[in-house]
């Protein structure tokens, strides 16, 4: 009998497709999961770390949690990609706004990442990576929000390991050179799939507004995230990204 991989992060009780969501939160993937997606099956449940598989549109899908962080998503990144063959990676996760005029629940993606971490530095590359989204994802994502007359702002984001930053004019200091917003793994993500030569994008939706102060609620970030996910499984479902 074939034995299934597995590996310390993922013990997988079902098949695991070669596209997948990517929310920080288990349970924004669980919602997904069991919102959109036909004939769902969990496949992982190890640290609660839930994934699923299911189909959408008739394609297959897996959503799954990447938890917080760059060590966190780098690691489930590399396992889905070397372990069980995963081509697509698209995270969809909340970001705070560093620019007045973003909204709460506009939707944000990261054609770049900026990143504070030192994650980078394990490629020992002779300068600075530019860490970049999937160019073919990021288009199909930018002709789905067309299509659906959604607004998105497209350009680069922070990826930082500091949510409670000690200093006071980071945020500042990273909005003067346009930056859109900050979340916590986009880059870590776009490194990792570079070196596997395979896609990923990071899609978020504006859960605050570090400017203006605007918050929504972690049960907002968990189920009323709908648009983000939506845009993301149709553009996961088309036929010329497979
Ligand atoms: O909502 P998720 O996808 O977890 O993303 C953001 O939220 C978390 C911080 O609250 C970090 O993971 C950050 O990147
Ligand atoms: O990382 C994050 C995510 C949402 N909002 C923030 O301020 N930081």
């Amino acid at each position: 009998m074939t034995e299934v991989a597995q590996t310390p992060h993922i013990r997988p009780t079902a098949p695991i497709a070669s596209t997948v969501l990517l929310p920080g939160d288990p349970l924004r993937a669980q919602f997904i999961a069991h919102t959109y997606l036909d004939d769902v099956q969990q496949f992982n449940a190890v640290r609660n770390m839930v994934g699923f598989t299911g189909t959408y549109r008739g394609r297959e899908i897996s959503v799954m949690g990447s938890g917080m962080g760059i060590p966190s998503i780098s690691l489930y990144a590399w396992e889905l990609i070397h372990v069980f063959g995963a081509k697509r990676l698209i995270r969809i996760g909340s970001c705070g706004a560093m620019q007045p005029d973003l909204d709460l629940y506009d939707i944000v993606i990261a054609q770049s990442a900026s990143t504070d971490s030192h994650f980078l530095h394990h490629y020992n590359l002779p300068g600075t990576y530019a860490p970049t989204g999937s160019y073919r994802l990021l288009r199909a994502f930018d002709h789905a929000a067309s299509e659906r007359h959604i607004d998105v702002h497209v350009g680069n984001i922070l990826s930082t390991d500091v949510f409670y930053n000690a200093a006071d004019d980071v945020n500042e200091r990273w909005a003067a050179m346009g930056v859109l917003a900050v979340e916590m793994e986009s880059a870590g993500l776009y490194a990792v799939a570079a070196e596997a030569g395979i896609e990923a994008l990071g899609v978020f939706t504006v859960s605050d507004n570090l400017v203006t102060g605007a918050k929504t609620t972690a049960h907002e970030r968990e189920q009323a995230f709908t648009q983000m996910a939506e845009l993301a499984l149709s553009v996961a479902g088309k036929d010329e990204l497979a």
